[in-house]
């Protein structure tokens, strides 16, 4: 079974269509990377998969979007359980302004565990997965913005990765970040897919060739080509793309 799917998904914010009839399916245990320029509907597409575009005045969704075969949008589901299975690293490093070690435990914290040695636990294993662990360990009482931006960043995705998620969702996860920090989370990227399904939205094609296994390419809200990455960075089949990736447009 596919772990994500959308449906002929339509978006409109107010009166604009910002997504126009979209279907793809995405593939347990891969990495999917959505290119396109700037304002094509890569982050609104991002966001139907946790519903967060909820949470944007105005907004009207058509269509399916389907999470391990469950239609995330139409049954009764609970928005807030369903969210945490779907894990969101943002552009912008966002830690909270508590200590490294409260970052991590943040999310068990909320579901009230309060056993130290699973905390303990789970902020090792998260800091393990996030290749941080050894820059930190040391230091988990220290404030987490005493930590570098592409520190930040893996302590995000250690944050996230605490409560289990599925699906991790990443919006130009690497776009702040110095080259080296950037290779570290491609490298991460690369390393996650094994336990997760991991959705990318970047700017960099060289990342999206790097790290993804497919490959969608939006252009105006509409997903023009959806295909393996090698696929469409080599042989692509529709002129719209062929002209992006070689940075005609875009
Ligand atoms: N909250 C919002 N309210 C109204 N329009 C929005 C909102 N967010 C995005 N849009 C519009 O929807 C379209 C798609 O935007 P989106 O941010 O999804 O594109 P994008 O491909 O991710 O762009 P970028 O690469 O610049 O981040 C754009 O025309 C944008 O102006």
């Amino acid at each position: 079974m596919q772990k994500l799917e959308a449906r002929n998904v339509n978006l409109f914010y107010g009166e604009k269509q910002a997504l126009k009839d979209i279907s793809l399916g995405i593939d347990p245990n891969t990495v999917t990377a959505f290119i396109g320029p700037s304002g094509c509907g890569k982050s609104t597409f991002l966001r139907c998969f946790n519903r967060m575009n909820d949470l944007i005045d105005n907004v009207r969704i058509t269509g399916d979007i389907l999470i391990d075969g469950r239609n995330i949008y139409k049954s009764k589901i609970n928005v807030d359980e369903h969210r945490k299975k779907i894990g969101m690293v943002f552009q912008k490093p966002n830690p909270f302004p508590k200590t490294i070690y409260e970052n991590v435990a943040f999310g068990l914290r909320i579901k009230g565990v309060k056993d130290k040695s699973v905390l303990d636990e789970t902020v090792e294993r998260s800091l393990r997965q996030a290749a941080l662990w050894d820059e930190v360990k040391d230091d988990l009482k220290k404030s987490a913005l005493s930590l570098s931006g592409g520190q930040q960043q893996r302590l995000c995705i250690a944050r996230t990765m605490a409560v289990e998620p599925s699906v991790i969702l990443m919006d130009e996860p690497a776009s702040a970040l110095d080259p080296l920090s950037t290779a570290k989370i491609e490298e991460l990227i690369y390393e996650l897919k094994s336990k997760y399904t991991i959705v990318i939205v970047t700017h960099n094609m060289q990342q999206a060739a790097r790290v993804s296994d497919k490959t969608a390419f939006f252009y105006l809200g509409e997903l023009i080509e959806y295909n393996t990455t090698t696929t469409i960075f080599t042989n692509p089949k529709k002129e719209q793309t062929h002209n992006y990736i070689t940075g005609r447009f875009g």
